[in-house]
């Protein structure tokens, strides 16, 4: 079944699967996961990066965040607009302050930290999700937030998804809005897409 009746049940399953991590190995893997992501030139090359700020469920990006400011980058996470449906990238200079926490417990810039950023100005998005697929898709919560980010014609950026191997399967149903990753880092390893490479889009 690939027309995405499927997704809510397959939701379930892999919140079940985070749900049943030990922190102590969400830990190590979300190290592991992030210092691959950190090796690969496609970070190296990036001036600015779109983390996400994450909740205990997913790959803590921490480490990753850090990296960047070490090296000089820029960082934005997103901020939700419920008006427009959308997520903005905001830049942030720390994980801890300035923050305010929205639904599902989502961590984001409040009101008066963080400056908008131009979408074009992003050479590397982060995305985090529910699951990933070993062909580059992804399930997020639902809400399409990261298939519209991903789909403005400004967004010129590599999208490349974050996850602990656990949350990697088989198979995950493609919708047409839908948007593929070009590359996806676990803990386990590095892998890209190359019928997914921004130049054939
Ligand atoms: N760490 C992290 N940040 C992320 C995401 C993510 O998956 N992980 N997102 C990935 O997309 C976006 C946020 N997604 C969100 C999805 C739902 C709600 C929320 O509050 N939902 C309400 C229902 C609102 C409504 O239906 O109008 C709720 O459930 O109470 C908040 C953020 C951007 N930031
Ligand atoms: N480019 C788009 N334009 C308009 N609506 C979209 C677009 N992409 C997705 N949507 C809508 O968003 C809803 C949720 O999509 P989907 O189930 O694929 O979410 P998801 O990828 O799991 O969630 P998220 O990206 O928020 O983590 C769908 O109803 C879909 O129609």
């Amino acid at each position: 079944m690939n027309d995405g009746t499927n997704k809510p049940a397959i939701r379930r399953k892999l919140r079940d699967i985070l749900a049943g991590m030990t922190d102590a190995d969400r830990h190590a893997k979300s190290i592991a996961a992030c210092s691959l992501l950190a090796t690969t030139p496609e970070f190296a090359a990036a001036s600015t990066v779109m983390l996400y700020m994450s909740t205990t469920l997913e790959v803590d990006i921490a480490s990753l965040a850090l990296k960047c400011w070490q090296s000089g980058k820029t960082v934005v996470v997103p901020r939700v607009s419920w008006d427009q449906r959308r997520i903005l990238p905001v830049e942030i200079s720390s994980l801890q302050t300035g923050m305010t926490t929205t639904g599902h417990g989502i961590r984001e810039p409040d009101a008066t930290a963080g400056k908008p950023i131009p979408t074009d100005l992003i050479d590397l998005v982060v995305v985090p999700g529910l699951g990933f697929s070993e062909q580059g898709y992804r399930i997020g919560r639902g809400m399409g937030f990261y298939d519209r980010f991903l789909a403005q014609p400004e967004f010129v950026g590599i999208p490349c998804g974050l996850a602990f191997s656990d949350q990697v399967v088989p198979e995950i149903p493609v919708l047409d809005h839908d948007m593929p990753l070009s590359m996806l880092v676990t803990d386990r390893g590095i892998s890209r897409f190359s019928s997914n490479l921004i130049s054939s889009r």
